[in-house]
């Protein structure tokens, strides 16, 4: 894109990192276990550190986790976009709601899952021009196997058309007062059941979701097999 014709919108990228990673079962949260001699943290943050859309970097981290993340990840890989460190909440969404409380400044907000390393600049400037014209977009891909509805007897009700189905990723992407007026609702709700943000902005507001291509080998590091991935990725 020609950035020079027009003014680039403020664009601050929340990283999450304060989840336990119970389906890895490491004792080391699966974030900060080492892949290609650095935390898997560390990749995300570079990318964005080193992107010409972000401004800024918001990491939310488990509390006992912030003193490591300043002194071992952003000041030992010197990322001054990372302006604060926060402390994350009992799930995911509490987790981006305690990033948003932060926001310095307005303009757009990058959800991204500090588990996905392979998040690249492609992706970054991807969502900048989709988020331009929609105000909510998503990462994600179509889906390579065929998807079946089971019930809690492991029987099939149904098979979606697969020509329907996209595989959701990060980074998810938003006008910051969309967001938060989406995510304040959420808040004030006793039932809450959302595994993405983008959930949260079509339950809360009705308002529609884009979504953009993303990549295929930006997987979500989630349980063992994926760090082999992962390691084959980097080795490329
Ligand atoms: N309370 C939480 C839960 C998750 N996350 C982050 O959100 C992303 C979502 O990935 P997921 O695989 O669900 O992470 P975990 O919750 O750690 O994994 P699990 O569900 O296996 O425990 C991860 O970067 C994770 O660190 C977070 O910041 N705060
Ligand atoms: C946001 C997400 O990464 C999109 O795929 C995913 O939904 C996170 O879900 P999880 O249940 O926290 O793994």
């Amino acid at each position: 894109m020609n950035k020079d014709k027009m003014e680039k919108s403020y664009c601050t990228a929340i990283v999450l990192a304060a989840g336990s990673g119970k389906r890895m079962g490491t004792t080391t949260h699966k974030q900060y276990l080492l892949m290609g001699g650095h935390p898997v943290l560390f990749y995300s943050l570079r990318t964005f550190q080193e992107s010409e859309f972000i401004d800024e970097i918001i990491l939310v981290t488990g509390k006992d986790e912030q003193e490591y993340c300043r002194k071992e990840i952003v000041d030992q890989y010197g990322f001054t976009k990372v302006s604060r460190i926060v402390e994350g909440g009992a799930e995911r969404f509490n987790s981006v709601w305690n990033g948003l409380q932060v926001i310095k400044r307005k303009g757009y907000v990058y959800i991204h899952d500090g588990a996905r390393p392979f998040i690249d600049e492609g992706i970054i400037e991807r969502a900048y021009e989709c988020v331009c014209k929609s105000d909510a977009c998503i990462a994600g891909m179509p889906v390579k196997d065929t998807i079946k509805i089971v019930n809690e007897r492991q029987r099939v009700e149904s098979t979606p058309d697969r020509a329907t189905l996209w595989a959701i990723q990060t980074p998810q992407v938003f006008l910051a007062d969309l967001l938060l007026k989406a995510y304040g609702k959420l808040m004030k709700q006793n039932w809450i059941q959302v595994t993405d943000d983008a959930m949260v902005v079509e339950k809360m507001l009705n308002h529609e979701v884009q979504v953009f291509t993303g990549k295929y080998e930006n997987i979500k590091i989630t349980t063992p097999e994926d760090l082999v991935i992962a390691e084959a990725f980097l080795g490329k």
